[in-house]
């Protein structure tokens, strides 16, 4: 490092999102780590055995020394010295999602602003999928943003985007139609200056997306390609792109099913609303089922609560429950682990 860089837009990392906050944390792992030139890049690629470096010199492509804890994810802002990756810095944020077949939490990336949960409105929207996005969102302390595509094939955008709306407060949804090119000013907003992530199903339109927000350019290739002699553009690992709004997009591939990996943080914080009402049921440990006083079935029979905020939170709970069962499982049959989830319920306002 050696050189305080001040950040201007001459810095070939200011498009990728280099900011003083991460000269101040790159100076951090620098002291921490005495390797002599060692540079700050961007992971912009994974490739299983090397990462793919965004730095000032271009992209390189690095091993990472096995003893680096955490190991990096696309999106991580790195120190490289010219062998390997010594250091990953601090992160803002993280994505990660439970390998449901392995019971094993998967990091995907780092660092994004916000998290966009891109569903077609050509097929049913599933209220259980958008809010298990938002908790992995919330989880991630990134903001969640719902997009609805292919508005043009349905005559009732506008009503599916209030029931979204409802069902997710506080949480922004746009529409869009790629095809008349409606509504997508409002997903180029959210790119500005901001590191983004698409999550969504196989064809719910992310490519289309991705285009708007590159303002039409299909290869979406920025300042990160230079130096990348390969050149080399593969759908199936996940990506990072320079946006000409001077954003950054990071390509996901289609994620079919979110496993929940997520702490009682993010339950809060998703269904805030409902625990706020809970505040006003008799038991404290009210599972808003049949118990008499519970303020939130009242708030449901008064139309204040969309009743699909209440089914969520019942399979948002039953998910986590039945994670916390297969952990509890696990750690039976793992000798060291104790046998006790280490993660906390949170039912109601029980604490
Ligand atoms: N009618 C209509 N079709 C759309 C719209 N957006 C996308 N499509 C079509 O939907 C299909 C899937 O769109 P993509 O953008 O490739 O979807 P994706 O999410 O990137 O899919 P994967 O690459 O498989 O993850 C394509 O045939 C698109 O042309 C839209 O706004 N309106
Ligand atoms: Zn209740």
């Amino acid at each position: 490092m050696g050189e305080t860089d001040p950040i201007t837009d001459t810095d070939p990392l200011a498009p990728l999102g280099w900011s003083p906050l991460w000269a101040d944390r790159a100076e951090d792992a620098a002291a921490r780590n005495e390797r002599p030139g060692a540079e700050p890049g961007r992971v912009v690629r994974h490739d299983g055995v090397a990462v793919q470096v965004a730095t000032r010199d271009g992209v390189v492509a690095r091993p990472v020394l096995a003893t680096v804890d955490p190991q990096p994810v696309v999106g991580d802002w790195v120190l490289t010295t010219d062998e390997t990756v010594v250091a990953v810095l601090e992160r803002s944020s993280l994505l990660r999602r439970r390998d449901t077949r392995r019971d094993t939490e998967q990091h995907l990336v780092a660092n994004v602003d916000t998290v966009i949960i891109v569903c077609g409105l050509d097929r049913p929207v599933r209220d259980g999928r958008i809010q298990r996005a938002t908790a992995v969102a919330w989880d991630a302390d990134a903001e969640p943003v719902v997009v609805l595509t292919k508005a043009d094939l349905v005559a009732d955008a506008e009503e599916t985007a209030v029931a979204v709306r409802g069902a997710n407060p506080g949480v922004e949804v746009l529409v869009t139609s790629s095809k008349e090119d409606a509504g997508l000013q409002g997903v180029r907003d959210l790119g500005v200056g901001k590191s983004v992530v698409m999550l969504g199903e196989s064809g719910a339109g992310k490519s289309s997306l991705a285009n708007a927000l590159s303002d039409g350019d299909v290869a979406i290739v920025g300042a990160v390609r230079e130096g990348d002699a390969k050149g080399r553009h593969t759908t199936t690992s996940r990506e990072l792109h320079v946006l000409p709004s001077g954003g950054v997009l990071i390509d996901n591939p289609g994620v079919r099913s979110l496993g929940l990996w997520t702490d009682a943080e993010s339950v809060v914080a998703t269904f805030d609303d409902i625990d706020s009402l809970a505040e006003g049921c008799r038991f404290s440990d009210c599972a808003h089922d049949a118990e008499p006083g519970c303020a939130v079935r009242a708030a449901i029979d008064a139309g204040d609560l969309h009743p699909a905020r209440l089914e969520a939170w019942h399979a948002f709970h039953a998910e986590v429950e039945e994670a916390d069962r297969r952990a509890d499982e696990k750690a039976w049959r793992t000798p060291e682990a104790p046998p006790e989830s280490k993660r906390r319920r949170r039912r109601g306002r029980g604490r």
